[in-house]
């Protein structure tokens, strides 16, 4: 069998952090092969918004940096369903200061956001909840961050740290975060590889406890990695229908935690080589359950896991991601319907998920606007006929052609 090379577009994550660098960069920065959906072009939409020239060409996009904070002092700011956009922006709007309107869609207003207000009150800023102070739509006044040592709650998120770390080289003081019981750790290791990429460097100064040094971001050409959680779709197809896929670009050396998804593989039974800048995944002639898995680190991928288990020789038990009922939906509780529509036995506690084996019957999918749920369940259907997928549109968050591509790597019209 030969392998099958899946077209995997780049890293919603690598693409607004790059986005977010650049803007406050000196200098030009040329992304090369950067995600196009729904959450980049709304996180670049919105620093077009607060003044950063951003040029996009098909496949690459052009940054003028601000050398430091973005350069409108007032406006709106809409960061659509884009939970890196709202994290991310409101570090780096209130670090160059003025007053803004930040707001999202209801999907968006109802994910958590205090820890990240409660923080830049801390540095300094005013933030106006209009509602009832947990999230979005706020109004953020600000005359520059100050800077210095804050606790701030990352149980919930690590996002909220990340942007605090992107924004600390335009704070009046170095700045140093405590972050205990931090969720989704390798995203903050990708937000310090991204700034060091940019000149900035982060270390790591006890447990949990961050400090940025004082430096300026430099503009540079920068090439997006496919998107390592994008990729666990294909990953997870090859799986299931025993065939073998290639992903080139995301290998040993990728920044993404979520490339870790195939040693969640190689216990189900496939065959999984990393390589330096290619990963294949060959499927096993049947999955292979009986296995207990911590996904809190990778937690995007836990509904990939999920809806595949049903497949597996054994139940599959998931751990470790409580945090994944804040996200586009209540993936814990969207996993355990859908599956069980489809006649699957599932359990479920606060931070986990068990599936066991059953042949899954045709259902109707209620993706609950989640791009991971109708994607996850995309994979499931090639193996069950009759799955359909009340919102099959809603994976333009990260993948718009998502469809397409399951149909030509591997036949089937979904
Ligand atoms: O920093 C990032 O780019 C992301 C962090 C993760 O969120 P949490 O830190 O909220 O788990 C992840 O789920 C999200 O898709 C992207
Ligand atoms: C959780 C996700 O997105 P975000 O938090 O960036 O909106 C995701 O893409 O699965």
């Amino acid at each position: 069998m030969s392998a099958v090379w899946a077209r995997v577009p780049g890293s919603k994550s690598l693409t607004n952090r790059a986005l977010a660098i650049a803007a406050m960069a000196d200098g030009v920065t040329e992304l090369d092969e950067p995600l196009v959906s729904d959450d980049t072009t709304a996180f670049a939409n919105a620093l077009v918004a607060l003044g950063v020239p951003v040029e996009r060409q098909a496949r690459r996009w052009i940054v003028t940096g601000m050398g430091g904070a973005p350069r409108l002092r007032s406006g709106g700011v809409w960061c659509e369903d884009a939970g890196t956009a709202a994290r991310f922006l409101p570090p780096v709007a209130a670090a160059g200061g003025g007053a803004f309107d930040f707001d999202g869609t209801d999907q968006l207003r109802a994910r958590p956001l205090r820890p990240l207000i409660d923080a830049l009150r801390a540095l300094g800023a005013t933030v106006e909840p209009a509602g009832d102070g947990g999230g979005l739509p706020f109004r953020l006044v600000s005359d520059g961050l100050k800077g210095g040592e804050l606790t701030l709650t990352s149980r919930t998120s690590s996002q909220y740290l990340s942007g605090l770390l992107m924004a600390g080289p335009l704070m009046a003081n170095p700045l140093t975060v405590v972050a205990p019981e931090l969720v989704s750790r390798p995203y903050i290791d990708m937000t310090i590889a991204l700034m060091a990429r940019f000149g900035v460097r982060v270390t790591e100064s006890g447990p949990d406890r961050f400090t940025v040094h004082p430096g300026r971001y430099v503009g540079t050409r920068y090439s997006v990695e496919p998107d390592a959680s994008t990729a666990s779709y294909v990953f997870a197809a090859a799986a299931v229908t025993g065939s073998e896929v290639s992903v080139n670009g995301l290998g040993s050396a990728s920044l993404q935690g979520d490339s870790q998804f195939v040693d969640v593989l190689s216990r189900a039974g496939a065959e999984v080589t990393v390589e330096s800048d290619r990963v294949t995944v060959r499927g096993p002639r049947r999955l292979r359950g009986g296995f207990t898995v911590d996904m809190g680190p990778i937690s995007d991928t836990f509904m990939t896991l999920a809806a595949i288990a049903p497949l597996a020789d054994a139940p599959i038990r998931i751990t470790g991601v409580g945090h994944a009922r804040l996200k586009e939906s209540d993936r814990i509780d969207a996993m355990a319907q859908n599956l069980a529509s489809c006649g699957v036995p599932v359990r479920t506690g606060p931070d986990w998920i068990e599936i066991s084996p059953m042949d899954p019957s045709p259902a109707l999918i209620h993706c609950r606007r989640d791009h991971r749920i109708a994607m996850s369940f995309s994979v499931l259907g090639l193996r069950v006929h009759g799955l359909v997928l009340d919102d099959p549109a809603c994976v333009s968050k990260t993948f718009p052609g998502c469809h397409a591509e399951l149909a030509r790597l591997f036949g089937g019209d979904r």
